[in-house]
């Protein structure tokens, strides 16, 4: 996309936004890129040779918890080194305009949009920062702290997972329904960083383009186009650490 062009949609974009009353915010990996956290298409959605998906699942942490636990402590030990980028900030200083009327709905684990600022954040998938015992069901906010290959609960002993929502594993009720009500009482939402291809969180694009009252404008902020293109309204291409700043300035 030229300067031109981005200047252009950046103008249409600020424009819609100013006269949102309602805002809602969907992130996926590519905001937390540009603080170093990699995104799952940057690896080919692998790690470790292991498709994220079998890593990720419920099957893969009954066949192999120290595994999968690798693989979580792997991300909250990278997590703990880096911090927000321009593009996290950016985001509180929208929420701080809009107050309640600002929901940011995140696809992200990392915690990164909290660590900025934000208030107002849904965790649809969970976060790396929980963990929950199979045994007594506690939910622990553990941090980054080192937890090790087997981490066990303090309370009961229990098997500890990490409290992420794992492929072919339901969203949280509470949370979803929530995230669905916002993405559907906007009036403009912004898709930031996001392949838009792992559902049910995609589904909250055509949400919101459905609408309560009216159908929202939806604003993508990508490096390229993705699955969301065909809802988006105007694309703003290019890095969501220097677009962003830009659009709320
Ligand atoms: C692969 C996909 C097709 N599969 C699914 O969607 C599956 C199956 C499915 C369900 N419904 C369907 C309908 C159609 C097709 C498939 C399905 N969905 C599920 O399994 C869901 C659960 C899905 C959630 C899985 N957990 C995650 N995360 C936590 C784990 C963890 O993190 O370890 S999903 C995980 O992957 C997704 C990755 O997508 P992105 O975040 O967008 O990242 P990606 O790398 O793909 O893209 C990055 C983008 O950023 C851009 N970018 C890069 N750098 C920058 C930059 N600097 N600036 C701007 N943009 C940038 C890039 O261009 C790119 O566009 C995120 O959602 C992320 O959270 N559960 C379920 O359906 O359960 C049933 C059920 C229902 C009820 C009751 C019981 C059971
Ligand atoms: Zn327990």
């Amino acid at each position: 996309m030229t300067d031109e062009e981005l200047h252009t949609a950046l103008d249409q974009a600020a424009l819609w936004l100013n006269a949102a009353e309602r805002v809602c915010v969907l992130t996926g990996a590519g905001v937390s890129a540009e603080s170093g956290v990699p995104t799952f298409r940057a690896s080919d959605g692998l790690w470790e040779g292991h498709r994220i998906e079998d890593v990720a699942s419920p099957g893969g942490f009954e066949r192999n918890p120290t595994l999968v636990w690798n693989f979580y402590n792997e991300r909250r030990a990278n997590v703990k080194k880096v911090a927000p980028n321009p593009g996290h900030h950016a985001l509180v200083e929208l929420e701080k305009r809009r107050g309640d009327r600002f929901t940011l709905v995140t696809q992200n684990v990392d915690g990164l949009h909290q660590a900025a600022g934000s208030r107002n954040v849904l965790e649809i998938h969970g976060s790396l920062r929980r963990t929950r015992c199979l045994g007594c069901g506690t939910v622990a906010n553990r941090e980054l702290e080192p937890l090790g290959a087997e981490p066990r609960c303090p309370q009961c002993r229990g098997q500890l997972r990490p409290d992420i929502v794992w492929f072919g594993e339901g969203l949280p009720d509470d949370v979803w329904s929530a995230a669905m009500d916002a993405a559907h009482e906007c009036h403009v939402l912004l898709v930031v960083g996001t392949s838009a291809v792992v559902h049910p969180a995609a589904s909250l694009i055509p949400i919101a383009k459905r609408g309560a009252v009216i159908p929202a404008k939806v604003i993508e902020v990508n490096l390229t186009s993705t699955e969301a293109s065909r809802y988006a309204d105007v694309g703003l291409y290019g890095p969501s650490g220097v677009v962003l700043p830009k659009l709320v300035q």
